[in-house]
């Protein structure tokens, strides 16, 4: 999948500005970035089913929006809102789908059986869609993206409605498909999950910010994570509000995590914390992706590492 340019305009709002984009076959690609950056409207465009304002996208050797019928049915596309009827029951969802997508009486049915057996639905088949919970949906809808087998499967924020068990079963689905050769783009808010991607990329007002593997930004991060215990830790945050060596703060329980400006920047604020009369334990922390996250979403001007 390649997008050279990309852009989406809404009237004034430029959604999406310039995206240069390259997935290859078989990656677990993760897509984060703020609300309203502009992850959907890219997910959308690269399906063919948002017209873009500017640029060239290539999926699976088609262009897009010329061969956007054609590639329909080489996709998957799952979206973050259950998208199915709720007052069908699972299996007629799934006969509904496979109708849809143009798969033959006998081989529908076998699709549906090996689909809903893999997804842990068979004992729901007669269940209204409406009344599975919030994780049957979504393996449902699953089930549904991937019915037509296809070579890429495009999800937006798949787990927003997800325990933590349901989600780590949904990822399992997930490597299982990109093991088969499945390409997989994944938008998410969350980090645990972007942590098992085999690449991520950045997205901030629309424009990329970071692009590589989850280890390579975390080398990357142009802070320093540092984690001050302290008996004061509000206390110790509104001290340190401002300074120019602190990148980004969060209290976590007792502790505050802060990202700071420089690896000169623990002696300063080391001085600041003693000064407001503030006994604190500094320690430096290896970077996480949520620290990465941070830095290059507050400056979109931010260069890709
Ligand atoms: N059809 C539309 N008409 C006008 N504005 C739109 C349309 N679709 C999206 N937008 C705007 O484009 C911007 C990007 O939206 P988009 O849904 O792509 O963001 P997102 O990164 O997916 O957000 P979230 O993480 O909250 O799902 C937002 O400001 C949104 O309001």
């Amino acid at each position: 999948m390649r997008a050279r340019g990309l852009s989406k305009r809404f009237g004034s709002l430029t959604a999406v500005d310039h995206l240069d984009l390259s997935v290859p076959r078989a990656e677990v690609f993760g897509f984060l970035g703020p609300n309203g950056c502009g992850k959907s409207t890219t997910i959308r465009m690269l399906c063919g089913l948002l017209l873009p304002s500017e640029g060239e996208i290539e999926v699976l050797g088609c262009q897009i929006p010329r061969d956007a019928e054609e590639l329909k049915r080489r996709i998957g596309y799952m979206t973050q809102k259950f998208s199915l009827y709720e007052d069908l029951s699972v299996y007629e969802n799934l006969e509904f789908l496979a109708t849809v997508q143009g798969l033959g009486r006998r081989e529908a049915r076998q699709r549906i059986d090996e689909v809903m057996e893999r997804y842990w639905l068979a004992d729901r088949r007669t269940q209204m869609a409406g009344t599975l919970s919030g994780g049957q949906k979504q393996r449902l809808a699953l089930a549904g993206a991937v019915l037509h087998k296809p070579d890429l499967l495009l999800l937006d924020e798949p787990t927003s409605a997800v325990d933590p068990q349901s989600r780590r079963e949904f990822w399992d689905s997930l490597f299982e498909l990109a093991d088969a050769g499945t390409t997989l783009l994944v938008s998410t808010h969350y980090m645990d999950e972007a942590e098992r991607c085999t690449r991520l990329g950045i997205l901030d007002a629309g424009r990329l910010v970071a692009d590589g593997s989850p280890q390579e930004l975390m080398d990357a991060l142009p802070g320093h994570p540092l984690l001050i215990h302290c008996a004061q830790p509000r206390q110790a945050q509104r001290t340190l509000e401002g300074s120019p060596d602190v990148l980004a703060m969060a209290q976590i329980g007792a502790t505050l995590r802060v990202l700071c400006a420089s690896a000169d920047s623990r002696a300063a604020i080391e001085t600041r914390l003693r000064e407001q009369g503030i006994r604190a334990d500094l320690q430096d922390a290896p970077a996480n992706l949520e620290d990465v996250f941070v830095s290059v979403t507050r400056n979109p001007v931010q260069a890709t590492p």
